[in-house]
């Protein structure tokens, strides 16, 4: 959480915010040859790779602050590691490829991607590697039982509760609350991996998502959270251990699991999202990211953002053989 004092950062120069964005898209281009080898650790150790030649490189005194990997034991960006050649504070929370499983098995809704915000502008999850999360487009309405919620999103929508559509991570931990969604009337969209994907939809009206529910990663619940600020949307999380290390850790370091994160606690101020596809994804309502992908010139790979105040964009970049990007006129 910002420590007391810190001014939220208000603004993100436009170089810096393209070189954010140009990092994740080095780091999807470097596994294009990965994609469907089946080897989830190459995935994620190339893109780690890139991404930590690319960030090294941005005008920024960056620190990274949740790096996803730890729970799988994956290679990842370490909390606390340093990076940029000195400038603006910020702090970031990245996942090099959240769905590694899917892009080393083919499959659709792997991406690059992080966030930033300003120096203490993330709640310090500690040794958290799940949360229970729930993200709603609808402002003020995250945190409400399943039930309420479904009822008073139909009721905004002027639907019937099962047009209201709930995902939920496909896991035996999270079957108690895909139930009480069934139970309230709403449908229920099951998916494997890709939280923050589903989420991002979840966080904008308009897609085929209202809500995001269940446990899912806790490096994943803050790029989440920075998306859903800068969308305008709501979101609750609490800490939602799954192995008994995992619990003693979180007393021990003096979390519990009934303490709820609202929105202004895991991201208080404004924060910038940034993310490049390297399997076919779908940040929005505006139609599919394409796979990054070889050409003549390079690897062409598309990128969305969005920040503060302005709807999100998408931009089609080219990713040279030396990480060199360049904007890709077709
Ligand atoms: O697979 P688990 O252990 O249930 O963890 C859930 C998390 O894993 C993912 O499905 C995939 O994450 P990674 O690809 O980064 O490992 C996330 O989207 C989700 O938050």
């Amino acid at each position: 959480m910002s420590s007391p004092g810190a001014a939220p950062l208000a603004d993100l120069d436009g170089r810096v915010a393209r070189a954010l964005r140009n990092a994740t898209a080095a780091a999807a281009a470097s596994v294009v040859p990965l994609v469907g080898s089946g080897d989830g650790m190459a995935v994620d150790g190339t893109a780690v790779d890139a991404l930590r030649a690319a960030l090294a490189a941005i005008a920024v005194d960056g620190r990274v602050v949740a790096g996803e990997g730890e729970k799988d034991a994956a290679p990842m960006l370490a909390p606390g590691e340093r990076f940029g050649t000195g400038g603006l504070a910020l702090d970031l929370a990245v996942d090099p490829v959240d769905g590694t499983r899917l892009a080393a098995s083919g499959r659709d809704g792997a991406m690059a991607v992080l966030a930033v915000t300003g120096r203490d502008g993330f709640a310090d999850l500690g040794p958290a590697h799940y949360l229970a999360k729930q993200v709603t487009w609808l402002p003020d309405a995250a945190g409400l039982p399943i039930d309420r919620l479904v009822a008073r999103l139909a009721e905004v929508r002027g639907a019937a509760p099962a047009d209201v559509r709930v995902a939920v991570q496909d896991r035996p931990r999270n079957a108690d609350v895909a139930a009480r969604a069934r139970a309230a009337g709403a449908t229920v969209v099951p998916f494997e991996h890709g939280d923050i994907e589903r989420s991002l939809r979840a966080a904008q009206p308009g897609t085929d998502l209202d809500v995001v529910t269940g446990i899912g990663g806790a490096p994943e619940g803050l790029l989440t959270a920075a998306a859903v600020r800068a969308l305008g949307a709501d979101m609750v999380a609490s800490y939602a251990p799954q192995s008994a290390g995992e619990a003693e850790r979180l007393v021990a370091s003096g979390r519990s699991d009934s303490t709820p994160l609202t929105l202004d606690d895991l991201c208080p101020g404004p924060a910038w999202l940034f993310l490049s596809a390297v399997t076919a994804c779908r940040p929005g309502a505006d139609g599919v990211l394409e796979a990054a992908r070889r050409e003549a010139r390079g690897i062409r790979v598309a990128s969305w953002d969005v920040g503060p105040e302005r709807a999100p964009r998408r931009s089609e970049l080219l990713v040279g053989d030396d990480g060199a990007v360049a904007g890709a006129g077709r």
